[in-house]
């Protein structure tokens, strides 16, 4: 459900940002809303610049220019160590390779968002016992959470980690680079049935990069890739 009492979750305004050292090369965004609560699906061809945007709105990567709010946050102009907090506190990223800790447990790897957002981790209350009821929701054995280290879990299973460690702690917005595409079809609903109730429970706002076209109807809205974004290239050599 949207709430239409706090507009926007995500605003991004004249963005403008170039990888360092590729100034011909660049990705422009002069507009994009998310409201709260929103599941919106972000679509796009391979290349097409969106873990370069998930990037940016995640603070990982800053701008030129431009103004980017999160929660009618300002993110651009925070210093980086300011903008690392914030991004704990407030976003929660399923990364497109999971980038789980391999040699930790499946539970530390879910806790860690929590070492450097006290907010978040008061909203989590007991760790352990936040993490155990994710990944019960989202299907996960207990004996599967048991395993010494992430890098025992089959693919599946870590991509539920994943998903867990983005939800814990209840961040206003989910920012998911491509989750579903390790999945068959019928895995890709169950999943997406999981990630939105999980969502829901946490009041978050989902935004979620495909290129799969077949996904729309399940979203509030979808949004291409070209229609808020241009990219401009390197001229061929
Ligand atoms: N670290 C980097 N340094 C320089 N250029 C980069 C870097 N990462 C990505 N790019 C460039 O940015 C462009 C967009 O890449 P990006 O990964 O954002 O696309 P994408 O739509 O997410 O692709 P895919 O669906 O294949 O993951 C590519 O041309 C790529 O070469």
């Amino acid at each position: 459900m949207i709430d239409t009492d706090t507009p926007f979750a995500l605003a991004l305004d004249q963005v403008e940002f170039h990888w360092a050292g590729r100034d011909a090369f660049g990705l422009r965004v002069s507009g994009f809303r998310i409201g709260r609560g929103e599941r919106v699906l972000l679509l796009g061809e391979s290349g097409s610049g969106k873990s370069t945007l998930l990037s940016l709105i995640c603070g990982i990567n800053a701008p030129a220019r431009g103004s980017i709010r999160v929660d009618g946050t300002e993110m651009v102009s925070m210093p980086a160590a300011a903008r690392d907090r914030f991004r704990a506190e407030k976003i929660g990223i399923v990364f497109q390779q999971f980038n789980l800790l391999p040699y930790a447990s499946p539970v530390d790897n879910i806790l860690l968002p929590l070492c450097f957002a006290p907010d978040r981790r008061a909203r989590a209350g007991d760790g352990r016992t936040a993490a155990l009821a994710l990944t019960d929701a989202l299907g996960l054995a207990r004996h599967t959470m048991a395993s010494p280290t992430a890098d025992r879990l089959s693919v599946g299973q870590q991509q539920r980690v994943a998903v867990a460690r983005a939800l814990i702690g209840a961040p206003s917005l989910i920012i998911a680079d491509e989750p579903t595409s390790a999945l068959d079809a019928g895995s890709q609903a169950n999943f997406l049935d999981l990630l939105f109730a999980q969502c829901s429970a946490a009041g978050s706002t989902l935004l979620m990069v495909s290129h799969d076209e077949r996904l729309a109807p399940r979203f509030d809205r979808s949004v291409r890739m070209e229609d808020i974004a241009t990219l401009t290239r390197e001229a061929a050599a």
